[in-house]
């Protein structure tokens, strides 16, 4: 699971010439004659990516929709059949007062060229719907252009709150998009973003497609992330060789941080208040380290500070770790990439390895635990009640462990050695038998395979799941698991094994203060 948002910049056309200025490259179409194969030369590729549509699900191609929807379709494919699509009204730095319209699920506002130029739409950080603002264009696009906010003229004054702001990088990192929010209307438009990725990526009817509820809330909006993971460049071979190179004195080109919002360029953090106050702690000492051996490095690096429960006591020492809340426990940050994390999720403690995955908000996972656990026992009365547990992508063990109390065996399948090894002893240090629990390294296709003593379980065509019972499909992306379910639903519908319904879905909020949103769909297959 991603957990890093923030504005990533579209890949550049072909060249730097601004948009406004270059001419339109076309692909050929016809093949050669012979009919052979003929290698594309890289020109050709760079030119048929610059005018293919965004690869279907990827970042471009949910902001390409969401343009689509404030342009209107019928505009934005006549531009495309007349060739109009990338002549941008606005040239590279051109300042534009400009009206906000909507809030992208990408956390960036979109807002509608003025009416003395053609429909474009520009793409601004930190704006809000129903704002004035003032940007200034560092990039064209197709039907549309990406801009930095300058200054916001007329704020809206129901969704602005910029007191409400707690990290004096905010707008400058490329972190948090959400901030000047109230929490209230962050969690409204994380469910905005699963009713549009259902909209414009599952394909599915209307009335297939439910209700989608309110968003879960973080108990915890600043101090929660568990993990950050600052980098920066190296010092280059001059930079290294220098004798005047300043001893334990970060230069002026060192930035040890995070990405400035969209770009690939870092920008130095002192600080990040959605940390956890250990981490927040640490990251002076951490900083002051790198610095102390800046001139050693040869590549850049990727820090990692985990907020961790203390090292397990010492076979027959005193137990460290009391089955009371983890708030009244004493936290330590580890920074060893191969160091040993220990966490609790309500009384259950997990092990892992620094550098592999667990998720990065410990305040929600009872929440999101327990509320798998309630939607499968939800199933309508009169069926069979689930007995079986198949975790596929199952990391550390956070759903087969936390849910293993409620069934009488339970399976989890998952790619990472690392993390099935730490699932195995997470099992062991939970007291869960192994004759109830079981983790195995492979691909999650695999799954039915590998679990053939469970019923019904021999079905292995990808996507589509045990023959019988409940699937709950927790994703960090929405648009692909809205993808996703849409083939499982057809895909049932089709195969006269059963038909599957899309029962509910509910966005978890897991990293307050940013647009990112975890998605929650259960599906159900239908009494017949
Ligand atoms: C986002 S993590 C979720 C882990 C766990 N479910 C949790 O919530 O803590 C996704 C996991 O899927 C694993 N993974 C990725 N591709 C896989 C595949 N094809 N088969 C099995 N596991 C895979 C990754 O190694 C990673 O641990």
């Amino acid at each position: 699971m991603e957990e890093t948002s923030g504005t990533v910049r579209a890949p550049s056309p072909p060249s730097d010439v601004p948009a406004a200025k270059k001419p339109r490259l076309m692909v050929p179409k016809v093949p050669p004659a012979s009919g052979k194969a003929v290698s594309q030369s890289k020109s050709q590729k760079r030119r048929a990516q610059y005018n293919a549509l965004p690869e279907p699900c990827s970042a471009e191609d949910v902001l390409w929709k969401e343009i689509n929807d404030v342009l209107g379709e019928d505009y934005v494919n006549a531009a495309l059949a007349d060739g109009t699509d990338r002549q941008s009204p606005f040239e590279y730095h051109q300042e534009l007062e400009l009206q906000v319209v909507a809030i992208c699920s990408t956390g960036s506002a979109l807002a509608k060229s003025p009416e003395s130029s053609r429909p474009w739409v520009v793409v601004v950080p930190f704006s809000l719907p129903g704002e004035t603002i003032r940007a200034k264009v560092y990039r064209n696009a197709r039907m549309h252009s990406f801009a930095d906010l300058l200054e916001v003229v007329t704020p809206n004054p129901e969704l602005r709150d910029d007191t409400a702001v707690q990290c004096k990088y905010f707008g400058t990192c490329g972190g948090c998009q959400y901030q000047m929010l109230s929490y209230e209307n962050q969690l409204n438009l994380k469910r905005d973003v699963v009713v549009k990725a259902y909209k414009n990526f599952s394909d599915l009817p209307e009335m297939s497609i439910p209700t989608i509820e309110s968003t879960m809330p973080s108990p915890k909006q600043y101090n929660y992330r568990t993990k950050i993971t600052p980098h920066f460049e190296a010092p280059t071979k001059k930079q290294r060789a220098d004798p005047n190179n300043p001893v334990n004195e970060r230069p002026d080109w060192l930035n040890i941080g995070f990405n400035r919002v969209g770009t690939h360029k870092v920008i130095d953090i002192e600080d990040c208040p959605i940390a956890t106050p250990i981490i927040r702690e640490t990251l002076p000492a951490v900083r002051a380290n790198v610095v102390k051996n800046l001139y050693t490095y040869k590549r850049g690096v990727s820090l990692i500070l985990r907020d961790s429960l203390p090292p397990a006591p010492a076979v027959g020492a005193e137990p460290a770790i009391d089955a009371v809340s983890t708030e009244a426990e004493t936290h330590v940050c580890i920074t060893d990439h191969r160091g040993n994390v220990r966490e609790k999720v309500g009384s259950w403690l997990f092990e892992y390895p620094n550098g592999s995955f667990f998720q990065n908000n410990n305040s929600v996972l009872p929440s999101l635990t327990d509320y798998v656990q309630s939607r499968i026992f939800a199933a309508p009365a009169g069926g069979p009640n689930p007995t079986h547990l198949v975790d596929a992508y199952c990391g550390a063990g956070l759903f087969a462990i936390t849910l293993s109390p409620h069934f009488a065996t339970v399976a989890g399948i998952e790619l990472s050695q690392e993390s099935i090894r730490a699932a195995k002893n997470n099992a062991v240090l939970n007291s869960i038998p192994a004759t109830k629990i079981s983790f195995r390294a492979g691909d999650a296709a695999d799954i039915f395979r590998a679990v053939s003593d469970f019923p019904s379980g021999s079905d292995r065509a990808p996507y589509r799941p045990a023959t019988q019972g409940t699937v709950v499909y927790v994703s960090c992306n929405v648009h692909t698991q809205a993808r996703d379910v849409g083939i499982i639903l057809k895909g049932s519908t089709e195969d006269g094994k059963g038909r599957y319904v899309l029962e509910s879905l509910r966005g978890f909020d897991l990293f307050p203060q940013t647009a990112h949103v975890e998605s929650v769909a259960v599906l159900r297959l239908a009494q017949s």
